[in-house]
């Protein structure tokens, strides 16, 4: 069974134009153990995915889907604290700007000692009870690779580097053991040494406890060296998923083909120096949306009937949204 699973997730947010809908049938699953990348050009409506699957939407914001389930269960029929009990146990989110969800007045210590579940802490006199937490602290914090855990605890936010901050984000999200970590653009602005340190702890989680990651970024290099699959998202549309070798060696649908031919090393065909093959036009905004496929107007392989949005396909564990896919017949 999957552990996330989501189906036709259509977003909408209030704006002066009215309601917009951000995500329109979106799909994502997540299944146990894998590394499941969620990729796409900057605005395509990623991070509002990950709003939707932890809950609480500002009054802005509305959604409805097929199917929102976490190991079955339908998300949208829970109430608040059922819905918050899974976001404090089973999945854990580290946002983008780490340092900023963190609370200013307190020391990192404090935070993390504080975040260490009560089941995990068992019963005793209160300082027997903060000495467990402090221990389950200082591990957590060696595991993301922090190795002076003195200097880290005792630090407040605003004294910490971004990589120090980040890697404490990840001992944070990981204190309640979760089955899943969603991950949205860990490594963005990060120097290529703690990119790899970070990548290779997500890769050494998954191997080593099962860990099921959903690591949302636009790092196309970054998420081959560790993705077991990859969703492709273009302006709230799922237009592709599955197995990463797959939509890297033959892509279905034009966007992911641009968007791998926009990372050069990220294709072995590639000559060098050769020039960069990329679409034309920008991604449109959520006031200008295209009808139908929202790729239309910039895709070569448009035709009349791509003002209908296309159908999921499936060839195995590949599925596409296109009318007219790559290696097909049509065009
Ligand atoms: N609170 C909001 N009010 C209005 N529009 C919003 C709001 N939040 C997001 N959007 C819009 O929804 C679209 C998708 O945004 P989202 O942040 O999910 O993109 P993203 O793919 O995560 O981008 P990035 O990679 O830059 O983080 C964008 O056009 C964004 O402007």
């Amino acid at each position: 069974m999957a552990l996330l699973d989501i189906k036709n997730l259509t977003l909408e947010i209030d704006t002066e134009a009215g309601w917009i809908k951000a995500l329109d049938k979106a799909n994502l699953m997540v299944k146990e153990n894998e590394i499941q990348a969620l990729v796409g050009e900057s605005g395509s409506g990623k991070s509002l995915i990950v709003r939707a699957i932890s809950g609480g939407l500002p009054q802005q914001m509305r959604i409805t889907a097929d199917r929102l389930t976490w190991r079955g269960k339908n998300l949208l029929a829970m109430n608040g604290e059922e819905r918050r009990e899974i976001m404090r146990r089973d999945i854990a989110v580290v946002f983008q700007d780490p340092i900023g969800t963190l609370d200013p007045t307190v020391s990192l210590g404090e935070q993390l000692e504080e975040s260490v579940p009560y089941e995990f802490v068992g019963s005793g006199w209160f300082w027997q009870k903060r000495a467990v937490r402090r221990k389950i602290a200082i591990q957590l914090l060696h595991k993301v690779g922090i190795k002076d855990h003195v200097a880290t605890m005792r630090a407040y936010p605003h004294q910490i580097t971004t990589d120090i901050g980040q890697k404490f984000m990840i001992a944070m999200a990981l204190v309640s053991q979760p089955a899943l970590l969603i991950a949205d653009d860990p490594t963005r602005g990060m120097e290529a040494t703690t990119k790899t340190q970070i990548l290779k702890l997500f890769k050494r989680l998954n191997q080593t406890k099962g860990l099921s990651i959903l690591f949302v970024g636009h790092d196309l290099l970054a998420i081959s060296s560790m993705a077991d699959s990859m969703t492709v998202l273009y302006c709230g549309q799922t237009v592709e998923s599955g197995p990463i070798q797959k939509l890297q060696k033959r892509p279905l649908h034009p966007y992911t083909k641009a968007l791998m031919e926009s990372a050069p090393s990220f294709r072995v065909d590639l000559a060098p120096k050769s020039p960069l093959v990329t679409l034309p036009g920008t991604i449109p905004t959520l006031q200008h949306l295209p009808i139908g496929c929202r790729l239309g107007p910039r895709c070569e392989r448009a035709q009349k009937t791509c003002v209908q949005a296309p159908e999921i396909r499936k060839i195995h564990d590949h599925q596409y949204s296109c009318h007219f896919p790559l290696h097909s017949k049509a065009k």
